[in-house]
């Protein structure tokens, strides 16, 4: 691909394999969850996420989604217990979403597709950094959250309001004292399965955790995250949406369910 890769037809999830053939590996992400196969394990724990609202620095455009980026130079922010063992910092969160309501999630529930789906990216303090952690098998946990059509979401507001600051790729601005727990379900019941990223590199270092429960977000506020753009200011206009890659076979996997 000469202009790296994307989400259109000449650069999309069809032709990542090109360059990155870690795209048929064998824990690819994200998948299709069926929960009549998915297996209650008792012995997986609740999750715990401690967040420190002074860890969050900024939010950026990067060309792929927007992301709110903290800093992970100490356990301020941190994933424990679930399915992982050890202690995960928070990196950053981002989304993907659809042109329309009907498509935007990654992980699907019985070929379900919600508008939009949230990514909470950590990775394991075992490993000195976030790069060093994205390259090991046990190196991130990723907490997914669907999005679906209901009531305006409040907690979501912020990030829609610092939008107009970061319409086009590569801009950012300041986004302090946001606390990330404001946008988890109120159950944290969650599927869980070995996976990896869902974008280039596509490495194969994700534990994943998908929240059974979604959050609400309204039509008018998915209207707002279709307004950002994946181009810079001075590129042809194309509007941010569709950044979801669609699931990958599960192969020799299997998915566990935190609840009966
Ligand atoms: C690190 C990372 C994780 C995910 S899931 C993504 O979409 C992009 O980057
Ligand atoms: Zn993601």
């Amino acid at each position: 691909m000469s202009n790296g890769w994307g989400y259109a037809d000449h650069n999309g999830p069809e032709k990542w394999c090109e360059n990155f053939p870690i795209a048929n590996g064998p824990r690819q992400s994200p998948i299709d969850i069926q929960p009549s196969g998915a297996s209650y394990d008792e012995s997986l724990k609740p999750l715990k996420l401690q967040y420190d609202p002074s860890t969050s620095l900024d939010i950026l455009n990067n060309g792929h989604s927007f992301q709110v980026t903290f800093a992970d130079d100490d356990d301020s922010s941190t994933l424990t217990e679930g399915p992982i063992s050890g202690k995960y910092r928070l990196k950053q969160f981002h989304f993907h979403w659809g042109a329309s309501d009907d498509k935007g999630s990654e992980h699907t529930v019985d070929g379900k597709c919600y508008p939009a789906e949230l990514h909470l990216v950590h990775w394991n303090t075992e490993y000195p950094s976030f790069g060093e952690a994205a390259s090991k098998p046990d190196g991130l946990a990723v907490v997914g959250v669907f999005l679906e059509i209901g009531a305006d979401n409040p907690n979501l507001q912020k990030l829609l309001d610092a939008m107009d600051a970061i319409k086009c790729k590569g801009t950012q601005t300041s986004f302090t004292n946001f606390d990330p727990t404001v946008l988890l379900p109120e159950s944290l019941d969650y599927w869980t399965y070995l996976g990896s990223l869902t974008t280039p590199p596509l490495l194969e270092s994700v534990s994943w955790i998908v929240c059974k429960q979604s959050i609400s977000v309204s039509l008018e506020q998915m209207k707002k995250f279709r307004s950002l753009l994946f181009t810079a200011e001075d590129e042809e206009a194309c509007c941010m949406v569709n950044n979801y890659r669609p699931p990958q076979p599960l192969k020799d996997r299997e998915v566990r369910a935190s609840f009966k």
